[in-house]
């Protein structure tokens, strides 16, 4: 297994779209070419390399996982390094740091639907990073794939040669062989010697209960031995090396690793900040240089994370901490709230990243949480200090000319939304809603044709698209917008008509709930203000006494809807002879008000919460 000099190495990776087949067509590759994986062992519709429940139920992929394969070719034995990417705008940042161990990349565009906004930003992640990109279309066997058409749009997008595209279908198998034939001809080997000094990439790590972090390394130079004694340039510190290994998918022992290879080490690492995404490792006594190492990730979306009993705080936050082993890409900061307790604030890349972090939480770590409303990191100018805030509790709510706030900044982005022409009216509509600017658009396909795809991109504040944007994409082009996004820096908001961007609170009795607050946009705060205060109605139970529900800004008060009182007689209705059931009720409702949260002096159900924020991130 480990004896393959770098020539016969290829280290590559499958960028695509989201749904394009990436994860099929690497399963295929592994299950059927190359036998690496009986094909009884998995069932016919499971994905190999989608081993996460998540992404098992969500169909999609969010951690970016390795598999090495022996493929015979010409009499020669090569071993294929796989590294399967995720597809979702919100995992680019796993897509460029898988990419750092590749040295060429299948651009995999499904042929019944063209190039999407995806597509374009990962073929220009690879192009960047100078690999060898080999074209594929994959799903030719559906009847509706128009090859010829989608090779036109690869021409005129990214100049790629019409008779460099392969045709394929990942599902059954249909020119997978000239796939892994293409990897072995055009991408070019890694380089590097056994006789160099150990340099070795950590590119990925994960959490295991027995070993400790498992850190995923790609080997740039020299020889990784069980029994190393290695050095962290990041940290200085030193580990011996208990285990090294490759994923075949599934973790398999191996003496040592070699220039060229990507595989797995246990070196007694405890804590998951030991393992630095992008640091270079070494031999003790034997210094190199350090690699450049990565961007680190930059958190676009914070939320708060609560437990729902307040006493299990210390085994959530455990938890996240293991979590963020396998997902480096979030950052973590304790956080209090006089409504929820303690918790976590947590910064993530994007909403899907958000609740798919919240769903491997509760999968993989049975945690049971109450998360809060998505929020942007605004810049606040003060007179002597910009910060940046990204909890709604602390943005300033003084303003006016006395005010000490100079001015607030709102993070933007540079949006690309693929669409078929006859959608573009609505898309404009939709972007010019969400504060659009710099709005233009492109054809894809030369010639108009019927179905002529078309590309249009604009600025838009972050905060626009981390609600309900992606489903309004989806909805008023009846599911065929793909929608991309890159980071624009910040804008400062129109200071000429005063401060446009204010912290809402919701008060129940005239309490602010901490847990509840928002930071919006002047022009929607009656529709926002309107819209929650209704729904806080409709699930906060009536209380013995009147509820005035609130929605302020400072001491404006923007929306208001008042909670009638009512006397809590839970048997009322139950005649004799229902002993039972009144026990029943009785008990029930013991039950519940135990779980209340006292807000002010009015009782909150969890399920209040939960009901309030889990409505408001869609
Ligand atoms: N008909 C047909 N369907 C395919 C083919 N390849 C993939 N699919 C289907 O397309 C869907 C998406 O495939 P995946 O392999 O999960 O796509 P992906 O690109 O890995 O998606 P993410 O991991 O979410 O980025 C699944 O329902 C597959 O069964 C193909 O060649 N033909």
């Amino acid at each position: 297994m480990t004896e393959f000099p770098c020539e016969v190495i290829r280290n590559f990776s499958i960028i695509a779209h989201i749904d394009h087949g990436k994860s099929t067509l690497a399963d295929r590759s592994v299950q059927l070419l190359t036998g690496t994986i009986p094909r009884k062992v998995f069932g016919a519709n499971q994905q190999v390399l989608d081993k996460l429940k998540v992404e098992r139920e969500r169909g999609i992929t969010v951690k970016a996982q390795t598999a090495s394969m022996i493929y015979h070719s010409n009499r020669k034995k090569y071993l294929l390094n796989l590294i399967d990417t995720p597809g979702h705008v919100d995992f680019s940042w796993e897509v460029s740091r898988s990419l750092a161990a590749c040295q060429g990349a299948l651009l995999l565009v499904d042929a019944t639907q063209g190039v999407q906004a995806q597509s374009i930003s990962v073929f220009h992640i690879a192009k960047e990073r100078g690999l060898e990109i080999i074209p594929v279309l994959n799903k030719l066997d559906m009847p509706i794939a128009d090859p010829s058409r989608i090779t036109a749009q690869l021409q005129s997008m990214f100049g790629i040669n019409p008779a460099e595209v392969l045709q394929i279908s990942a599902k059954t198998g249909r020119g997978v062989e000239a796939v892994l034939q293409a990897v072995v001809e055009r991408i070019s080997p890694p380089s590097g010697s056994v006789h160099e000094p150990l340099k070795a990439l950590l590119f990925d790590s994960q959490y295991d209960r027995y070993r400790g972090v498992i850190s995923l390394v790609n080997i740039k130079g020299g020889v990784m031995r069980k029994g190393d004694r290695i050095v962290s340039c990041h940290t200085g510190k030193k580990y011996d090396v208990t285990e090294v290994g490759v994923m075949y998918p599934e973790e398999i022992p191996v003496t040592h690793l070699q220039p060229g290879q990507v595989g797995y080490i246990a070196c007694n690492m405890k804590e998951s900040t030991e393992a630095h995404v992008g640091d270079t490792l070494h031999q003790v006594n034997a210094p190199v240089d350090p690699m450049p190492g990565f961007q680190p990730a930059k958190a676009m979306v914070y939320a708060g994370v609560f437990p729902v009993d307040t006493s299990d705080f210390i085994k959530l936050e455990e938890s996240i901490r293991r979590l963020t082993l396998t997902d480096r890409s979030v950052t973590i900061q304790r956080e209090s709230s006089t409504a929820l307790g303690q918790g976590c604030r947590l910064g993530f890349l994007g909403t899907l990243h958000m609740d798919v972090f919240r769903q491997r939480l509760e999968d993989e770590y049975d945690a049971n949480i109450i998360v809060t409303a998505p929020t942007v990191p605004y810049k606040v100018i003060y007179r002597d200090q910009t910060v940046i805030v990204s909890n709604p509790t602390d943005f300033p709510d003084e303003w006016g000319p006395a005010s000490r706030v100079h001015g607030v900044q709102e993070p933007m982005v540079k949006a690309s939304i693929v669409v078929p022409e006859e959608y573009l009216g609505d898309m404009m509509d939709l972007c010019f809603s969400r504060r659009a600017d710099n709005l233009d658009h492109r054809y894809l396909d030369s010639g108009t044709s019927a179905s002529a795809r078309v590309m249009l991109t604009c600025t838009l504040p972050l905060s626009e698209i981390v609600t309900d944007f992606f489903d309004q994409l989806k909805s008023r082009s009846s599911g065929y917008a793909s929608f991309d996004y890159e980071d624009a820096g910040y804008k400062a908001s129109d200071l000429l008509l005063g401060l446009r961007i204010f912290q809402m609170t919701f008060l129940l009795n005239g309490k602010p709930v901490d847990a509840l607050a928002l930071v919006i946009h002047r022009s929607v705060e009656h529709k926002i203000g309107r819209t929650w205060v209704r729904k806080l109605h409709k699930v906060i139970p009536r209380q013995l006494f009147e509820v005035p529900i609130q929605a302020a800004i400072g001491k404006r008060i923007v929306a208001r809807e008042t909670l009638a009182a009512m006397r809590a007689d839970v048997t009322a209705g139950l005649y004799g002879g229902h002993y039972e059931r009144k026990l029943k009720h009785l008990e029930n409702q013991k039950e519940s008000k135990r779980r209340m949260k006292k807000i002010g002096n009015v009782d909150l159900p969890q399920d209040a919460f939960f009901d309030i924020l889990s409505t408001r991130a869609k």
